[in-house]
């Protein structure tokens, strides 16, 4: 693979670099985390119920619990009475048994006690002193969760591959889970190279620009699954670009520098990564994002996009998005995160490079966002790109594409 760097890639080369670069250096790993720290995290394995749920036969109105058959016949008209022998709040119980004329007052979640077999809603009830009046019939199990009925002990309850959602967080809580087995998050580390690349916060002389893909990326790999970080700002210097890779790579798996990758710095960042490590790709035949350097340094990949935050947004989501999503254990196919519509104007294309079109979806109308690539503000309404291939010149207005959505969970 080695021997490659230097010439421009195509794409779907450059892809599979990437992806064998990925599969090479990093392995999907697990770790135990407390459930309560557990919402968005991926399961790592299938989890098997540890009891029956409900572990309890489980009242479900407030009322009495009594023998169904008690209540057999019974209407506001002709009430069947019946001797009330204990009262049961949620979370306590009774040693007594409802035997036939007797039931127990009882409240929503409380067990059932032994004997009874359903229960009559209090709003069909006459309370006196030590008796009731039942008004209603029930059928047995009325109103009562049966031990079991929402899940058996030893039951599969949720799939490795699974997203912890609220809901499946309780789950795990309802099963007294405390920690839970979940993929590892890949720790991606973002710097921003360039002289006028200036922190909010600060002043912005004249020619100077604040930092966008700093954040910007950093938040598309959150959105991958990832730990991600910005680390700061880098001057255009070969030495402190040199510094500051090595000094990051201590803490992230995978380092995402932007800017510096075309003429005049573009080489400090190749030299570096050279010096330091091996360039595997330094161009791909796209546009925008034709100067890519995606290397591996100390066993790590260190990736160079574009400074244009389009560039920058658009190369991360072609091809950094989808290996790294992987070894974040997501299985999400890139490929099927589409819609398809109609072009509202037509795309002109260079030959010769397969072009990222940035398009707006609504509804069926797709309209391209004609900008170039370092204007920001495209980037707010956009909602993801259509595919020119290399050799295709234009596409009409009217004609269906395919737009492949950002990634954006
Ligand atoms: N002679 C040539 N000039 C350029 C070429 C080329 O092939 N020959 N390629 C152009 C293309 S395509 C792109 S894309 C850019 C790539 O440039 P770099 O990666 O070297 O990035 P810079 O020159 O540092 O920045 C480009 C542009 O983006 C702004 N920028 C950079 N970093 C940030 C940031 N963190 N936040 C916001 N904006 C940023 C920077 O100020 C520039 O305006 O090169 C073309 N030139
Ligand atoms: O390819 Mo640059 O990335 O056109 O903007």
């Amino acid at each position: 693979m080695g021997t490659e760097f230097l010439k421009i890639k195509e794409s779907e080369d450059a892809l599979e670099i990437i992806q064998k670069l990925f599969d090479k250096y990093y392995t999907l790993q697990s770790e135990e985390i407390a459930v309560e720290d557990a919402y968005g995290r991926i399961l790592s394995g299938d989890v098997y119920s540890r009891m029956d749920f409900p572990p309890f036969d489980k009242a479900l109105k407030d009322g009495f619990a009594i023998l169904s058959q008690d209540s057999f016949g019974a209407s506001e008209e002709s009430p069947k009475t019946l001797e009330v022998i204990d009262f049961l709040e949620a979370g306590s119980t009774t040693d007594k048994t409802v035997e036939e004329g007797k039931c127990v007052e009882i409240s929503t979640g409380a067990a059932m006690p032994k004997g009874a077999d359903a229960v009559v809603m209090v709003e069909y009830c006459e309370k006196m002193d030590s008796n009731v009046n039942i008004l209603t019939t029930v059928t047995p199990t009325q109103d009562v969760a049966k031990k079991g009925s929402d899940t058996k002990e030893s039951k599969l309850i949720l799939r490795k591959g699974d997203v912890l959602t609220p809901g499946k967080i309780g789950v795990l809580l309802s099963q007294g889970f405390e920690t839970i087995e979940v993929y590892k998050k890949p720790t991606v580390g973002v710097i921003s190279t360039g002289n006028e690349i200036t922190l909010q916060g600060n002043e912005l002389p004249y020619g100077k620009i604040y930092d966008v893909n700093g954040n910007m990326i950093k938040n598309d790999a959150i959105s991958c699954g990832a730990n991600a970080k910005f680390l700061g700002t880098v001057k255009d210097d070969y030495n402190q670009l040199k510094a500051k890779i090595q000094e990051s790579l201590d803490d992230v798996d995978i380092l995402i520098g932007s800017g510096g990758t075309s003429a005049g710095l573009g080489d400090v960042m190749k030299h570096v990564l050279d010096e330091l490590g091996q360039v595997y790709i330094h161009g791909i035949s796209v546009q925008p994002g034709k100067p890519t350097i995606i290397g591996i340094v100390d066993g790590k990949i260190v990736i160079g996009l574009p400074g244009n935050p389009v560039s920058a947004l658009m190369i991360f989501n072609a091809f950094v998005a989808p290996p790294l999503t992987k070894l974040a254990g997501i299985d999400k196919n890139f490929e099927k995160s589409t819609v398809k519509g109609k072009l509202t104007r037509r795309i002109h294309s260079p030959v010769g490079r397969m072009q990222y079109q940035l398009v707006k979806v609504d509804g069926e109308d797709i309209q391209p966002i004609f900008k170039d690539s370092g204007a920001i503000f495209s980037l707010s309404t956009a909602d993801g790109y259509v595919k020119v291939p290399k050799s295709v010149e234009l596409l009409d207005e009217g004609e269906e594409v395919e737009v492949y959505l950002f990634n954006i969970n």
